[in-house]
């Protein structure tokens, strides 16, 4: 099958050091690692942000070269950043994605933001303005999502919703999503793929059932499950197991 996207040597200097990568459609992969391990950095690299060195082909093309119209379809990033105070109505702002009048309406309706569509940005909640940064990033339906922890800032509930709802849209539109999430229980119950990040480098990439059960998730972490709960490993279970 032909990748939806392809990256060879990925780099953002001191932040991601040569990552390859390619995404099928329809799939939707997580990014887990640690505060500092290169997540965002790799979504930046793949989005172009901060002149990142190597290859992009989205969809058989270089999204570098696209008018503003056509990446809007190609390629949506979501920033982890949600402190937007812009005095925007909310529907402006998802306006700004680039979607038709239709798929704006339809992304307000799936995320539930029709009470709030013609409330200032700044006087909405902060999982309320959370869901219209998505709802500005989905509507376009981009064949490449790249969404950095989209589920910060909303409640269970919400949590639930979304990554149901992106896992749908992207096996219903062939489209491909590439998630960094902190969530690990989430990446596993959700994600088809999941890569696991280490000092600006993939260190593991494979089914999440498999991922989480690897002795990545130990050493990447320092956490273990233990009795259905995530527990730091133990200094003295380090102790033991060092030679
Ligand atoms: N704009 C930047 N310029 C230089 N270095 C940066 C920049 N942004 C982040 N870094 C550094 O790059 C490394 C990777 O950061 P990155 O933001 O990609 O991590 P992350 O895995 O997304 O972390 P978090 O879980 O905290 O969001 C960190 O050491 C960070 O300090």
């Amino acid at each position: 099958m032909t990748a939806l996207l392809e990256a060879h040597g990925l780099s953002l200097p001191g932040r991601l050091h040569g990552a390859d990568l390619a995404l099928a459609p329809g799939t939707l992969t997580c990014i887990v690692g640690p505060n500092g391990s290169g997540k965002t950095s790799l979504l930046h690299a793949i989005a172009g942000i901060g002149r990142p060195k190597g290859r992009i082909v989205v969809d058989g093309e270089d999204p570098d070269g696209l008018s503003p119209a056509r990446r809007a379809r190609m390629l949506g990033y979501l920033p982890a950043a949600r402190d937007l105070d812009w005095p925007l109505m909310a529907r402006d702002l998802v306006a700004l994605g680039g979607a038709s009048t239709e798929e704006i309406a339809d992304a307000l309706r799936t995320l539930d933001l029709e009470h709030v569509a013609d409330r200032r940005l700044d006087r909405l909640s902060t999982g309320e303005r959370s869901r219209v940064l998505i709802a500005r990033v989905l509507a376009p339906r981009p064949r490449l999502l790249l969404l950095d922890e989209p589920t910060a800032n909303l409640d269970p509930l919400w949590q639930i919703r979304l990554m149901e709802m992106l896992k749908a849209a992207v096996a219903a539109n062939r489209q491909a999503a590439l998630v960094a999430i902190h969530d690990l229980d989430a990446a596993v119950r959700f994600a088809d793929r999941m890569l696991v990040m280490k000092g600006g480098a993939i260190v593991a990439d494979g089914a999440p059932a498999e991922v989480i059960d690897s002795a990545h998730i130990r050493d990447v972490f320092g956490i273990e499950k233990s009795g259905g709960l995530w527990r730091p490993v133990s200094r003295s279970a380090d102790r033991r197991s060092s030679p």
